[in-house]
């Protein structure tokens, strides 16, 4: 049997902002087809995690391979959906134009005849279950509806890596749940990697793998049973932290998450 290569590695990786340090000593490696939840308070370093990631910024040391090359900006096989505002008002931008931009972004989608355009958009935008709002401003559409182009639109280079920025923040629970359910889909159907930013790590419970937790330059990885104790974030925080289990969920007491 031979085991995978991972889909990622950090090895003793650093990065500092001037006098300000976002990493000290990472070290990882996530599998083919994992989903990996990324966790931390705001500031900790996950935006900058993926765009390191996607080759934006390089880190101060240490090595990083994304499907064993070192990052570069433009890789079709990373799907990246930034952290995003809900757009509100009357954009004349459409549903589908906003998906479209998946393909704008990339070489391989300049040339392309406009109805083979048309379907590649149009599969994204029904695997997320967004086609009867296909051709919807999108301002008219609500955060969960937009979420869901967004996904559309960062699966339209048929990925292998999935990075979603904050895709439950600003939704009710009920339709974090729908966006949970969705990428869940995605991840398990495709055998993609997803690795998701996010505050709350309770909807997410039944689907991820492993979370990342970064604070204050220090980054774990494992179960959420292995990272998120009362031990280990009174350590990140430097500072008494209680982690409490509690109706199936996990509750974080003394920190901002
Ligand atoms: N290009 C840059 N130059 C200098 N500082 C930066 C740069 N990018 C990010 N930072 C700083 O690095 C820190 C980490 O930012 P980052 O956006 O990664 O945090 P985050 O964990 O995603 O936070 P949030 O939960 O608020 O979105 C912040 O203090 C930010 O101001």
């Amino acid at each position: 049997m031979t085991i995978a290569e991972p889909v990622i590695t950090l090895q003793h990786v650093a990065l500092s902002f001037g006098k300000r340090v976002i990493l000290r000593d990472a070290n990882m490696a996530i599998q083919q087809g994992e989903f990996v939840v990324v966790l931390g308070p705001n500031g900790a370093g996950k935006s900058t995690l993926f765009k390191m990631l996607l080759g934006l910024i390089q880190p101060t040391a240490g090595e990083i391979r994304v499907l064993g090359r070192v990052p570069r900006s433009g890789n079709k096989e990373i799907g990246y959906a930034p952290q995003h505002r809900t757009v509100e008002g009357d954009l004349a931008l459409r549903a589908r134009d906003l998906v479209g931009f998946g393909l704008d972004g990339n070489r391989w989608g300049f040339g392309l005849p406009s109805r083979k355009r048309d379907a590649i958009i149009d599969q994204a935008l029904e695997e997320v279950d967004a086609l009867r709002y296909a051709n919807a401003p999108v301002g008219h559409l609500s955060g969960g509806e937009q979420q869901r182009l967004l996904i559309a639109q960062a699966l339209l280079t048929n990925p292998r890596i999935l990075l979603l920025d904050e895709p439950l923040a600003s939704l009710d629970i009920a339709r974090q749940q729908d966006i949970v359910t969705l990428v869940d889909n995605v991840c398990r159907s495709r055998g993609v990697t997803v690795l998701l930013v996010a505050h709350d790590v309770n909807p997410l419970l039944p689907v991820l793998d492993r979370i990342v937790y970064i604070a204050n330059g220090q980054s774990l990885i494992g179960t959420p049973g292995e990272v998120i104790t009362s031990e280990n974030l009174s350590k990140l925080y430097k500072a008494p932290v209680e982690v409490v289990h509690a109706l199936d969920r996990i509750f974080v007491v003394g920190a901002e998450v």
